[in-house]
């Protein structure tokens, strides 16, 4: 079943004062000069996903300057139904969320509700930078699946904290280092849980990503993805990974001493991408890198509907940017009935798109049409 905005309001949000905007049930183009507010659109959207913004930053810059406090509403199809989410920041108080006007605790609570996937040139640090960015990425995609991972990441991320303050202490008090295994078996266990979790969510996304590629490079390239849990080997059964974690730690105990931080676990692992067999890091062109990038956001949206039921709405930031001519076609072709926001400066990109509906913005507000 298709999520879809039916109508989303924005008041004080960044340089947009007021908007209100009816988008089409598939694709939606948003355009305008440079620092028009087209991002500033697309990432209010985003935000009714539960999660932070990606652009960084606190909630109080959401506010438009000058303001006391921004809001986002939006009316959206979902399960069957027509619902409502809404979102106001202001500086100095907490963020307040409802969801069909019932406050939630946090605007975390959304999480899971609205789903979205999003493309911005920020999100090309996942082929461009180190592991954390991709572990993150993961980590994020499968939390939207599963409310269970984030309480499993945060019990994780609590013993690293607690077994790296141990190793420190260790160093004062010697007597402690009896208490180390404890927190080996431990950080162990979680790990271990982790690991499978990310491992099984790569293997799915790696597949559906590779096939998405292969279309936008009309066949000529394959892309390849693949967990790499640290030194382990690959493949490994739950308990068997539990046990080489285990092992690992107890291994490298004597310098993680030394350091007084863990140099072992799911905090170290990677996903590796490449195009040809080659490191997309080292190797990749600017346009092999964005292929990726939105090869594995398309999939991730296709795995969330496989496995939620639910085609999230997809938002695509200046995505058409270093794309060839075949590559732009491809993409826009094969969007699969999704809801979609792309926003772009050059209307012209969008010359083969079928339908679709468009907006101009202009500082902040949208032109008629
Ligand atoms: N809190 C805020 N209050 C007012 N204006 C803001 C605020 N935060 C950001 N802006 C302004 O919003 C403007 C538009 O930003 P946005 O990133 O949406 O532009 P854009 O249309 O996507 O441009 P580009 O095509 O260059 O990517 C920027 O000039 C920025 O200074």
């Amino acid at each position: 079943m298709l999520v879809r905005i039916d109508r989303l309001h924005l008041r004080d949000f960044r340089n947009i004062a007021e908007l209100e905007l009816q988008p089409g049930e598939h694709v939606n183009i948003i355009h305008g000069d440079n620092a028009q507010g087209k991002t500033n659109l697309i990432e209010a959207v985003w935000l009714l996903t539960g999660a932070k913004s990606f652009r960084g930053g606190r909630d109080a810059d959401l506010v438009r300057f000058g303001a006391a406090c921004a809001s986002v509403e939006a009316a959206f199809f979902r399960d069957g139904r027509e619902q409502t989410a809404d979102l106001a920041f202001g500086a100095g108080v907490k963020k307040r969320a409802r969801l069909n006007e019932i406050p939630l605790p946090s605007g975390a609570g959304l999480a899971g509700v609205f789903c979205a996937v999003v493309f911005s040139p920020a999100h090309l640090s996942l082929a461009q930078d180190g592991p954390s960015e991709r572990r993150r990425f993961a980590d994020g995609c499968i939390c939207q699946l599963s409310p269970r991972y984030i309480a499993l990441l945060s019990d994780y991320s609590r013993t690293l904290l607690q077994r790296n303050t141990l190793l420190k202490d260790i160093a004062y008090a010697p007597s402690l280092l009896d208490t180390l295994d404890v927190w080996d078996e431990r950080l162990a266990e979680l790990g271990a849980l982790i690991c499978r979790n990310r491992a099984e969510y790569v293997a799915r996304l790696a597949a559906l990503a590779g096939e998405i590629y292969a279309g936008i490079s009309a066949g000529r390239e394959r892309f390849a993805a693949r967990y790499a849990p640290g030194g382990a080997p690959e493949g490994l059964a739950r308990g068997e990974y539990r046990a080489w974690l285990l092992e690992a730690l107890r291994r490298a105990r004597a310098d993680d001493l030394r350091a007084g931080a863990t140099s072992v676990g799911p905090h170290r692992d990677d996903i590796e991408l490449s195009v040809d067999g080659l490191s997309l890091r080292g190797f990749g062109s600017q346009g092999q890198q964005r292929s990726a990038v939105l090869a594995l956001k398309l999939a991730e949206s296709r795995l969330a509907e496989q496995m939620l039921g639910e085609r999230p709405v997809i938002l695509l930031d200046d995505v058409m940017s270093e794309l060839d001519g075949g590559r732009r076609d491809y993409l826009l072709n094969h969007l699969d009935g999704s809801q979609v926001f792309i926003t772009c400066c050059d209307r012209q990109s969008f010359d083969s798109l079928q339908g679709g509906r468009e907006f101009e913005l202009k500082a902040g507000a949208l032109c008629p049409a």
